[in-house]
């Protein structure tokens, strides 16, 4: 079973509220919620404040992903602004063993994530210990990129590893992903699919993400 996960970055930000209501309506599993500091990615979003806010709005899971350097000085914010997973950079993380036991000690699912450049290879000892590890299938910091093709070897290869292991730990992928690519990627083994630009730019986005769903 695939789940989307539509990500706010490329909503109206204006009109959040409502923008979410419309993927709720169109059967979204997660909302994505990309927060950047301006300093581990180039761009700034928004913080645990406006999560809270949006936590009033709708009942959908919040899948947090933090590109922010010093992520464990902010995890407690997010997680009671309402965060049901947060996902860490493993390039942001010094001590990301250290920093996977604080999110889960607070009862939330801990994800890690790589910038494609990063390899498997770095969380090979860490991997028992998370819910889901994110592949950035384009380089953090905006939407609307194209996926990097490479990222297909890199999905098969973590799928492999967790196999291996005999462990039930969700892939997700995020940046690129179109009505149609999911389902090729999703045969390479990922099962949680983060859009932006591929829902919020659509004309009908209640329809795209219920098509997506339906994939
Ligand atoms: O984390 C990020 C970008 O850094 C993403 O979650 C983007 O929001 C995905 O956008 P699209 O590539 O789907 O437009
Ligand atoms: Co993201």
């Amino acid at each position: 079973m695939i789940k989307i996960a539509p990500s706010v970055l490329s909503a109206d930000f204006s009109r959040l509220e409502e923008q979410i209501k419309l993927v709720e309506e169109g059967g979204a599993d997660y909302i994505h919620l990309d927060v950047m500091d301006g300093h581990f990615v180039p761009n700034i979003t928004f913080g645990a404040p406006v999560i809270k806010m949006l936590r009033k709005v709708t009942q959908i899971p919040f899948d947090v992903h933090l590109m922010i350097e010093n992520p464990d000085r902010y995890i407690k914010d997010f997680v009671d602004a309402g965060a049901d997973i947060i996902t860490v950079h493993e390039e942001a993380s010094i001590h990301l063993h250290r920093t996977i036991q604080y999110i889960k000690s607070f009862g939330v699912k801990a994800g890690v994530a790589l910038n494609p450049s990063t390899s498997i290879e770095n969380i090979k000892y860490v991997i028992d210990e998370v819910d889901m590890v994110l592949i950035m299938t384009v380089n953090p910091g905006f939407g609307g990129q194209y996926f990097i093709e490479q990222m297909k070897e890199k999905i098969i290869d973590l799928k492999r590893l967790i196999d291996s292991k005999n462990l039930n730990i969700d892939i997700q992928v995020d940046g690129g992903i179109k009505l149609d690519n999911i389902k090729e990627i999703a045969s390479y083994g990922a099962n949680i699919f983060v859009a932006g630009s591929a829902i919020f730019n659509s004309s009908d986005i209640t329809n795209v993400t219920r098509m997506f769903k339906n994939l």
